[in-house]
């Protein structure tokens, strides 16, 4: 519970009001006829120090469904008592500026991390460091803005305007303008969640099927020795050595088909050759479709020898653990590593702009403009933090958590 009425609510149920912060077990009572409900462990939290920044209260109860509705029950029937909406209690710590809103993304994406590299870039976000690095950012932007602002006024009377000042300006600006920089290249959050694109490709019948079943331990796409089995995109997420992967499987590639269906499949195959992070090229190393394709002697265990390529067989398992060991590498060099952020689109476009402020306030020697792209810039910060946010984007944000966080 959080509000004003939850330290009231919990003493309603449990005849007084424990010692903030401590643990301790008490028998609820339903106010209304003094019916026992369970008994429970409660605490009391007394904003402002708590999550949501209100008085919180919390009842520690038994898990059956019939002792929660008797309890919810209870409550629900006190004055000034609802039900939370999804993300509700993650909102309140928002308005009352216990997170900014990279930390709620941060703990959105902490709370559907699936991999171990997922779970520590969202950890960094929703534990504020980011938010931290923009605050500094806010500080370094206020005391240029001064400077600034000051160096104008003296110009105004007519003073030789300073030149130290103004180089301190330019030099602040560039150093400002180089950190954030540097977390513009931050890998993108959303490869991070949808996986590392990894697509299978090559003529029909080069084994690219089979393949795909090895890497994602399941039958997931048809194998047969008929040329032209595959026709749609197959997409495969699978979790290898704690990065997520999305493989594909494609249609083989043939330069003539009178087969429209088939047709289409080619088509589609181009289109996620283009998309992909990795391609496994199961064809000739003359054809391979992009200079950074991994080139991929398949089927070895009954190929001529000697062909170029990473020896492969989804027989007998020849290469299989080279290829993981490969796309692991690959994997790395495209997320964050220990210790990094990774970026959502909304952070990139807001910490771009931020930067483009600061390099046009760089690039002039005109201070009233200066002065002009650092308010524009301060400007930038207040939307990344989420103080400049539209209602309709925090509508949609929280209502992506569930009931109770
Ligand atoms: N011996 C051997 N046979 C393989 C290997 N990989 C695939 N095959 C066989 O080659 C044939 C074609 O395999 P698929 O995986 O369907 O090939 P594909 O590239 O997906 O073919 P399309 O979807 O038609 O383009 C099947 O009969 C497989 O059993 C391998 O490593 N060794
Ligand atoms: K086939
Ligand atoms: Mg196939």
């Amino acid at each position: 519970m959080s509000g004003v009425g939850a330290g009231a609510a919990l003493a309603a149920l449990a005849r007084r009001l424990p010692s903030p912060r401590t643990a301790s077990l008490a028998l609820l009572k339903d106010p209304r006829d003094d019916a026992p409900l369970d008994r429970a462990l409660l605490l009391w939290l007394p904003g402002p120090a708590t999550v949501t920044g209100e008085d919180m209260a919390e009842l520690h109860c038994h898990g059956g469904r019939a002792v929660v509705a008797a309890v919810e029950g209870a409550l629900a029937a006190m004055p000034g008592l609802r039900r939370a909406a999804a993300g509700e209690f993650t909102r309140r710590a928002f308005v009352h500026g216990r997170m900014d809103l990279n930390a709620v993304e941060g703990l959105s994406d902490l709370l559907a991390a699936e991999t171990q590299s997922q779970r520590r870039a969202a950890l960094l976000m929703a534990e504020g460091h980011f938010s931290r690095r923009i605050d500094d950012w806010r500080l370094s932007l206020l005391d240029l803005s001064a400077m600034a602002e000051a160096a104008l006024d003296f110009s105004d009377e007519d003073d030789v305007p300073d030149a130290a000042i103004e180089t301190r300006i330019g030099a602040g600006i560039v150093a400002l303008a180089q950190d954030v920089a540097a977390i513009l290249a931050a890998p993108s959050a959303e490869r991070l969640r949808d996986g590392i694109r990894v697509v299978l490709a090559g003529p029909p019948n080069a084994g690219k099927s089979t393949l795909l079943n090895a890497l994602v331990g399941r039958d997931a796409a048809i194998v047969s020795d008929v040329a032209g089995t595959t026709r749609d995109r197959i997409e495969v997420p699978a979790a290898i050595g704690g990065t997520a992967f999305l493989f594909t499987d494609t249609a083989g590639l043939r330069g003539e088909t009178d087969d429209a269906i088939e047709a289409i499949g080619i088509d589609r195959a181009r289109a996620a050759l283009d998309a992909a992070d990795i391609i496994l090229w199961l064809g000739d190393a003359a054809d391979l479709p992009r200079d950074d394709a991994l080139l991929i002697a398949a089927q070895s265990d009954r190929a001529e020898a000697g062909r170029p390529g990473l020896r492969l067989s989804a027989r007998t398992g020849e290469g299989m653990d080279r290829l993981v060991a490969t796309l692991q590498e690959r994997a790395a060099a495209l997320l964050p590593g220990e210790g990094d952020y990774a970026l959502h689109a909304r952070q990139r476009q807001q910490v771009g702009q931020l930067y483009a402020h600061l390099s046009a306030a760089g690039a002039t020697p005109d201070l009233l403009v200066v002065a002009e792209d650092l308010r524009l810039a301060r400007g930038t910060i207040d939307a990344l933090t989420g103080q400049a946010g539209t209602e309709d984007m925090l509508d949609r944000l929280f209502s992506g958590f569930c009931i109770g966080k």
